[in-house]
């Protein structure tokens, strides 16, 4: 089992980003990596998948094969997506015919629109990130680490990978992922991590973190109504409620005040901000209540 004991990272002389990490990815589990922007959660994956070294600690169990899908994929490659994915599997040892037809499967699978055969630097955000997951699958993996996979993603490609997730998991490998949205990692993740101020911290089922309560409403300019805004795809935003003239968000603490200046720039009052002052306990429905 792969396994971080007592795990540090620093970049240079800088801050400390990771400290004193112990953490288990067990085989058969799905495991998603919570936490607000710049806390650690690539990091950390860069860690698991063996491309970061940490400053500090041990890592054990490291699985051999091991797919991993970056924050950001290179995208200013010539090369197109089929041409990519054989050199990919024959890297990985497969004959190229093999490759090709694996390649071919996993692009039509996930929906790719664009051309086999436009290279990947001309592909939209979304496409490439289909190139990125395909990739990953080349060979099935015992490891497979996601970051921010769902980022661009349609609705269509959006369900393949929840598919791919269940299938790597039931075929007894492991997989870690990232998402801002605590509904998406509620929905793909059997078990749960929280990287905050460094620490990385089982997310126990039955609480949630302590959030932030935001309230805005409409002021009822005379000329001018406030910007519609989707909120649910506002970084740190977990639940949304209300409708038209007034909204209720819950939002991590530490994305509220990037919040809060959203709300304001489109046109919206902020009627009340309430933080809880402690974990509580998930409401009836939220999957972390299991
Ligand atoms: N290669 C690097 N060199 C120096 N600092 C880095 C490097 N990579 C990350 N950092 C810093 O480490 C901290 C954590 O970054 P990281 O990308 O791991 O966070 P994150 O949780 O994945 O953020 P996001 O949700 O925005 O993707 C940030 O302060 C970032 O600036």
């Amino acid at each position: 089992m792969l396994r971080l004991t007592d795990v540090s990272k620093r970049y240079g002389s800088g801050a400390w980003v990771l400290d004193r990490v112990d953490m288990e990815i067990p085989p058969g589990q799905s495991v998603g990596i919570l936490g607000s922007n710049g806390s650690g959660k690539s990091t950390l994956l860069r860690i698991l998948a063996g491309i970061s070294r940490p400053t500090r600690g041990r890592i054990s169990g490291m699985p051999r094969l091991i797919g991993y899908v970056p924050d950001r994929f290179p995208a200013a490659d010539a090369m197109n997506p089929i041409a990519y994915l054989v050199h990919i599997g024959r890297i990985r040892g497969l004959g190229g015919d093999e490759a090709r037809r694996r390649g071919l499967l996993l692009l039509e699978r996930l929906r790719l629109a664009g051309g086999i055969r436009t290279p990947i630097r001309a592909l939209s955000k979304g496409n490439a990130q289909k190139v990125a997951l395909a990739q990953a699958l080349m060979t099935p993996p015992e490891l497979l680490i996601l970051d921010e996979p769902w980022s661009g993603l349609d609705a269509g490609a959006h369900q393949v990978l929840g598919e791919i997730i269940a299938e790597t998991v039931r075929a007894g490998g492991s997989v870690v992922f990232t998402d801002h949205r605590e509904s998406v990692t509620g929905a793909h993740a059997t078990m749960a991590y929280r990287v905050d101020q460094g620490r990385v911290l089982r997310h126990q089922p039955g609480t949630r973190a302590p959030m932030a309560h935001v309230m805005l409403t409409d002021p009822g300019a005379e000329f001018r109504s406030p910007s519609r805004i989707d909120w649910h795809e506002v970084d740190g935003v977990a639940g949304v409620g209300g409708d038209g003239g007034q909204i209720q968000l819950r939002v991590h603490p530490a994305a509220c005040d990037d919040l809060l200046m959203i709300a304001l720039r489109g046109g919206w009052s902020v009627a009340e901000v309430r933080r809880d002052h402690a974990a509580t306990p998930a409401r009836d429905g939220e999957r972390w209540s299991r």
